[in-house]
């Protein structure tokens, strides 16, 4: 049962320790709070290593914190996420599927007749511009063709959180602000709860509701949330020419600035 108000993610509380060589534990993320309204875009920034990612699997179900509770539109989340569709860095495509197969695979495990699952499979390749790319195999796709294939496997599920790891991470920067215009489009048209992770500041501010930074670890915090009010509908290439979007980005470069340097400090690399 869902409850109609309730977050689409609410992590409250939320430690994370992994189990290391020796008995020892080593506590990534301590008593995070952060929640994530119903149709909401939010940005999670932070130093390497800080906890990003792993704060992204435990609101998908793979990890399970040590303390505190997630909760899933108002329900407490018990095993994986089923209403939620993961993006990751790396491609997760398989290789020896078709990029149209790729993309319908989700609806035919889910139950879907074959051709019922193609047919909708190359609605979505239309709406990520591979209309006519469905034959390819992903090796015969460029790294940005290969996001789009892998952004429309997780739409077609119409899953309705959307988390995002560092998804354009391995692109150049002109595709990466393609792909991000593209995702703003197709969020726009139907609007899920986003978690996104990125390491990238810009990125964040200008495809999100609200920047959440997280300190450098171990114990990382949450420790900034900004709400980003530039106006939608944004071209993500525009927007970073406004004048609000660079108080914006001072502002919370001046929190962030000062985690990513401790962070390199503990490393030994300044
Ligand atoms: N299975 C694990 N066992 C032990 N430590 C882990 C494990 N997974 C992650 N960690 C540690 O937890 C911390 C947080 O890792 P996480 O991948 O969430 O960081 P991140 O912010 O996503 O990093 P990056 O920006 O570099 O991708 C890191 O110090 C990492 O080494």
């Amino acid at each position: 049962m869902t409850t109609p108000t309730a977050a689409a993610v609410s992590l409250d509380g939320t430690t994370v320790a992994f189990r290391l060589a020796g008995g020892r534990t080593y506590t990534a993320v301590e008593t995070a709070q952060l929640s994530v309204a119903d149709g909401e875009f939010v940005a999670i920034v932070g130093p390497t290593g800080c906890g990003k990612s792993t704060l992204l699997n435990v609101a998908a179900g793979l990890l399970k914190p040590a303390a505190g509770s997630v909760r899933i539109f108002g329900q407490p989340l018990a095993g994986l996420n089923h209403d939620a569709g993961y993006l990751f860095q790396a491609d997760a495509l398989f290789p020896w599927k078709t990029a149209l197969e790729n993309v319908a695979i989700g609806l035919e495990v889910a139950g879907s007749a074959r051709a019922d699952a193609a047919a909708k499979a190359q609605q979505w390749l239309a709406s990520v511009g591979l209309g006519a790319f469905g034959n390819r195999y992903p090796h015969m796709l460029s790294g940005g063709q290969r996001k789009r294939v892998g952004l429309a496997q997780v739409l077609i599920r119409n899953p309705r959180i959307i988390l995002m790891d560092e998804p354009f991470g391995p692109l150049d920067a002109q595709t990466r602000q393609i792909m991000g215009n593209l995702l703003l489009d197709l969020w726009s048209a139907d609007r899920k709860a986003v978690l996104f992770v990125t390491h990238d500041l810009e990125e964040a501010i200008a495809l999100a509701d609200r920047v959440v930074i997280m300190s450098a670890g171990p114990a990382s915090r949450i420790i900034g949330d900004w709400r980003v009010t530039l106006p939608r509908p944004r071209d993500i290439f525009e927007v970073r020419m406004k004048h609000e979007f660079h108080e914006l980005h001072r502002e919370i470069w001046q929190t962030l600035k000062t985690e990513v340097e401790k962070t390199y400090k503990q490393a030994g690399a300044v």
